[in-house]
């Protein structure tokens, strides 16, 4: 493998976050971007606090960084698939003028990720006819993102329809593979399955994009006990860096080496900026990924 195969980034989660926006708000995306470069990550993803494409890539040029790609929102569900193309259209245009490879999507129509609700109980399931229309607009989506240069990679998440191994299962196996890619959030899985490994190797092939994203078992368990939402919980400490918590990443990067996956790699650890300071994490996971993962490629 050579090392322009795969690009690391870190996402700006760790400094601010799109499902809490008024925390880490004293961060700025130049104070974000000149971290990630003292960090040695190559790039990173949109945030909703970045400025628009022309300002942005004035910050980038600046530092020598690239953008992997920016999380979209679908409601192809509860809105149809005409109302979310228009949105994912101007949404794809961004990321064409900031040259990202990816458009990240998640299904949202029910999302429990953003309320009060117990995050390990209390997830939607879609009816027959929903995973129907789901898959349908996935596939129209995938076509778009391709006419900006963009390839479309779901994002399973906790508290949504599509968390679960089996349902991600269910979606692959409906979805045009040549239009419909997934991105692998070892977070997420594990925290959803207990597992992060199964899917990795069942889905190998369609992977095109990865989030790093390390759990804490015993706040993971603590949360479970306690009933905690989504909020509540990486609040709490329940996401790391890797190497911070309980994944065996050397595991999981094996299986992407021996595959010879070619994408960003991209740190994705949400924590209170005030409790875990985001360079530190961020050095944490770049000493992490150097000295157990890049030392055997
Ligand atoms: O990729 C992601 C984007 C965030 O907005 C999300 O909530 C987080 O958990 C994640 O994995
Ligand atoms: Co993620």
């Amino acid at each position: 493998m050579s090392n322009q195969d795969i690009l690391w980034g870190i996402a700006p989660i760790g400094w601010r976050n799109d499902d809490m926006p008024e925390i880490g708000k004293e961060n700025t995306v130049q104070q974000l971007l000149s971290d990630i470069v003292v960090a040695g990550f190559q790039g990173t993803e949109v945030g909703g606090f970045f400025p628009e494409a022309k300002a942005l890539n004035k910050e980038l040029k600046l530092r020598n960084l690239k953008i992997a790609g920016q999380w979209f929102s679908s409601f192809i569900i509860r809105d149809g698939i005409e109302a979310v193309s228009d949105e994912f259209h101007k949404h794809c245009q961004y990321l064409k003028d900031v040259h990202a490879d990816v458009a990240v999507v998640s299904e949202q129509t029910y999302s429990i990720q953003g309320l009060d609700k117990n995050i390990f109980t209390e997830k939607p399931s879609f009816n027959n006819a929903e995973w129907g229309k789901l898959c349908e607009g996935l596939n129209d989506l995938g076509r778009i993102a391709e006419q900006y240069g963009l390839k479309l990679v779901y994002h399973h998440h906790m508290g949504t329809g599509i968390q679960t191994a089996q349902e991600v299962d269910r979606l692959m196996e409906n979805t045009d593979a040549n239009h419909v890619h997934l991105l692998y959030d070892t977070g997420h899985i594990y925290v959803s399955d207990g597992d992060c490994m199964s899917m990795l190797k069942k889905h190998i092939g369609r992977i095109k994009h990865v989030h790093f994203k390390d759990v804490r078992k015993r706040i993971l368990e603590e949360c479970k006990t306690n009933g905690k939402s989504f909020l509540q919980s990486f609040l709490s400490g329940m996401f790391t860096v890797p190497g911070d918590g309980s994944i065996d990443f050397t595991e999981v990067f094996q299986v992407l080496v021996d595959h010879d996956y070619k994408g960003w790699i991209v740190v994705e650890a949400e924590q209170n900026p005030q409790i875990a300071n985001p360079l530190e994490y961020a050095l944490i996971a770049k000493t992490y990924i150097d000295e157990n993962l890049l030392v055997h490629t």
